[in-house]
């Protein structure tokens, strides 16, 4: 059949994606979409007052038709084989453990897959080798079709039925709804989030840049922000293991914001509650989300929350949250990044809803962190029930966190660890840590001073030895004469002020 010429309706969207979902094996949604768009080609037919244009409209149906009907063959074969599988093992014969789970043993991960018995439905010999798009009809816009190539019918069946086991199998029904967009590995194996082909590309991104299943940070490795961590623990991780005292008007809180002069340690208390807490990481930079995926921020966020919810519990970080949720309906804000915006605050109103829900186990927590709070949306910090301070290391905080720092440098007996601390009164804790690595290169600097690369390489013995020298006090009063604390005076009474106006104690 020639390309249709019909291309101005909007079927084709429906065709484009009947088309993917079947490259992709998903034959229950494609088989709707062909539906719609055959609907919508009839009724625009029907419209139609030119013979010849009538008559390409009526071809085009009969061709959508036939892929329809092919698309719902596969779509029972591959719930017959389910079934055959099903049979074999409810039989007796594929020896279930005591409790295991039919949808478990589908997959192709599972011990009871057999690859060389289970693999080739035998209706039609020839399926497996043929490339799907030889099956379906050039029915066009070219760019209907999906990019980069047929993916192997095989693997595609294998994602069908990791994804969704046969509808008209009972058994599976309650499976079913619980597992409805992830594959479920066999028992110990992780679950993974089994993306549609439009999500594909966005949720490999997320994976792969934004979830973190371990971040291992623990409380202790933070120094200081004792008040924080309390709250934190009372907001976050109290809830997770107490929920019925946390409920009504103790319900936990939708959001927390922690906010405070850069470097103080934010971040490292979002990793420690996921760790603690032992929940997924989702380390989102705000900014990536309106500028990295130009355009898809709306959709990204969208998904951001779909992942969180299956990977549930979940700490989901944004960082900068500032730049995404800045004042709205300032003159420069994007159009995308307002969509990506308002997409945020309705997914952090579901949140709530995750936790209402009373399973522990489906908490989502959405954690902000800022340095600049007074540039929040009102509707953004509202959301954002519980806003915590991290301010600057007081004495004793700066002391533990040269401690940290230096836990692996040798230190000469001069070192005084007090005194250095009050030297860094007004530093942050990335300022210190900047510190105590100048501190602890000087060392290798003096002992390198007037040497060429290849007198260094020439004595490299000899300047393994002398760097085994303890690192002196000296060494800390010139880093700190070098590095100046990065925090201003002007910008604390800034973040007083709205603490004052709008924090959390
Ligand atoms: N309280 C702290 N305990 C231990 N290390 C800290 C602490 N605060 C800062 N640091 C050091 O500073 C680095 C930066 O900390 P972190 O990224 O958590 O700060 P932040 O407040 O999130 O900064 P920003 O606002 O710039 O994102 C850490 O990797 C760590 O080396």
């Amino acid at each position: 059949m020639a390309s249709v010429a019909i291309n101005s309706i909007d079927f084709e969207e429906e065709v484009k994606k009947a088309r993917e979902c079947y490259m992709y094996g998903d034959y229950g949604r494609s088989t709707t979409f062909y539906k719609l768009a055959i609907d919508k080609l009839r009724r625009y037919c029907q419209t139609l007052s030119n013979v010849a244009e009538k008559k390409h409209g009526n071809e085009c149906i009969v061709e959508l038709e036939r892929e329809l009907k092919s698309t719902v063959e596969h779509e029972r074969m591959i719930e017959e084989i389910h079934e055959n599988l099903f049979k074999k093992y409810t039989s007796g014969g594929g020896g279930r453990a005591a409790g295991g789970d039919i949808n478990n043993d589908l997959n192709y991960g599972s011990p009871f897959y057999n690859a060389a018995v289970d693999e080739r439905p035998t209706r039609d010999p020839g399926f497996n080798n043929r490339n799907p798009a030889q099956g379906v009809a050039p029915f066009q816009p070219a760019s209907a079709r999906p990019q980069g190539g047929a993916r192997d019918i095989r693997s595609a069946n294998h994602n069908q039925r990791g994804r969704n086991p046969p509808s008209n199998a009972p058994h599976n029904k309650q499976k079913q709804s619980d597992n409805k967009r992830g594959s479920n590995q066999a028992d110990n194996a992780e679950k993974r989030y089994i993306p549609t082909p439009a999500e594909k590309d966005l949720v490999e991104g997320l994976e792969r840049d934004i979830v973190q299943k371990d971040p291992n940070v623990r409380w202790v490795d933070v120094a200081g922000c004792t008040g924080a961590k309390k709250l934190l623990q009372e907001a976050v991780v109290l809830p997770r293991y107490i929920p019925d005292f946390f409920k009504g008007i103790r319900r936990p809180w939708k959001g927390i914001l922690l906010f405070g002069p850069p470097g103080t340690g934010k971040t490292m208390l979002a990793k420690a509650v996921a760790t603690e807490c032992k929940t997924t990481f989702f380390n989102v930079a705000a900014a990536n989300l309106t500028s990295k995926y130009h355009g898809e921020g709306e959709k990204l966020v969208h998904l951001l929350f779909e992942l969180a919810k299956f990977y549930a519990p979940s700490t989901v970080f944004i960082d900068e949250i500032d730049s995404l949720c800045s004042t709205r309906g300032q003159s420069n804000e994007h159009e995308a990044s307002r969509r990506a915006k308002s997409e945020l605050l309705i997914q952090m109103d579901g949140v709530s809803g995750a936790l209402g829900n009373e399973d522990p186990s489906k908490m989502i927590m959405v954690l902000g962190a800022t340095n600049h709070p007074w540039d929040l949306d009102d509707a953004m910090r509202r959301r954002l029930e519980k806003r915590i301070y991290i301010p600057l290391p007081d004495a004793a905080t700066r002391k533990q966190l040269l401690e940290i720092n230096l836990k692996e440098v040798s230190l000469e007996k001069d070192v005084d660890l007090d005194i250095i601390a009050n030297k860094l009164n007004g530093y942050s804790g990335s300022d210190i840590t900047s510190v105590c690595r100048d501190a602890a290169m000087m060392q290798m600097r003096r002992a390198t001073e007037n040497l060429s690369m290849t007198q260094i390489q020439e004595q490299a013995q000899v300047l393994k030895e002398k760097l085994q020298s303890p690192t002196i006090m000296k060494d800390f009063e010139d880093a700190i004469s070098k590095i100046s604390s990065s925090v201003s005076k002007e910008m604390l009474e800034k973040y007083d002020q709205w603490m004052k106006d709008f924090g959390s104690v």
